[in-house]
């Protein structure tokens, strides 16, 4: 698995680092709020169970599954709801916890249609951006890191369902995906 890594971007020591920063920044700014954590699996399962350690105050959490990308590298532009909210948001302050911030296609779908659901408020937390690649803008409240225009793998975030297990972010070597 590691061999097929040809860059590490994010060293486990970086990472913990600022999911810390991350963790205590929205503790400061939810601080007496009734907080909703929903983590988009299955990307984001990993920040999202580091992250939560790192928040200093009462949550909830609540998971969504969804998926656009298939084995690809590259978006279907499809977004499928796998699994929704299992809880009423009406009026609950709801941060979405993603992996990483591509095009922008799945936030953007899902942060239209939970809107609908008249929560309190939506604010958006990702690990890692790439704005290079935008196709949809959306307004993101808790960054991590900016990324290169690469195909990152690792901490929660695979390629085709694997690498999700490794403990840093990388990129690939082409020839991984380009022999597919
Ligand atoms: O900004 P976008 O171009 O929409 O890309 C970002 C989305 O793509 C990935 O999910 P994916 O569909 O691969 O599902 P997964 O989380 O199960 O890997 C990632 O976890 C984000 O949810
Ligand atoms: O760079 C990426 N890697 C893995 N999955 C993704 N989904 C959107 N962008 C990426
Ligand atoms: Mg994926």
């Amino acid at each position: 698995m590691q061999n097929d890594i040809a860059r590490v971007l994010l060293t486990e020591e970086e990472l913990h680092e600022r999911v810390k920063a991350l963790g205590e920044a929205i503790t400061a700014d939810y601080k007496g709020k009734d907080l909703l954590v929903v983590g988009i699996l299955k990307g984001s399962n990993v920040f999202m169970s580091d992250l939560i350690r790192q928040i200093n105050m009462p949550l909830n959490i609540d998971f969504m599954i969804v998926s656009s990308y298939g084995n690809a590298t590259e978006s279907t532009g499809v977004v499928k709801i796998m699994k929704d909210i299992e809880q009423s948001i009406s009026d609950k302050h709801v941060l979405i916890v993603e992996d990483i911030i591509d095009s922008g296609l799945t936030l953007k779908y899902l942060t239209e249609m939970l809107n609908t659901r008249k929560p309190a408020s939506i604010k958006l937390c990702t690990l890692l951006d790439k704005p290079a690649r935008r196709k949809e803008n959306v307004d993101v409240d808790y960054v991590g890191f900016e990324m290169p225009d690469e195909f990152i793998v690792g901490y929660g975030i695979d390629y085709a369902e694997h690498y999700r297990n490794l403990p840093f972010v990388g990129i690939l070597k082409p020839e991984v995906y380009e022999n597919k």
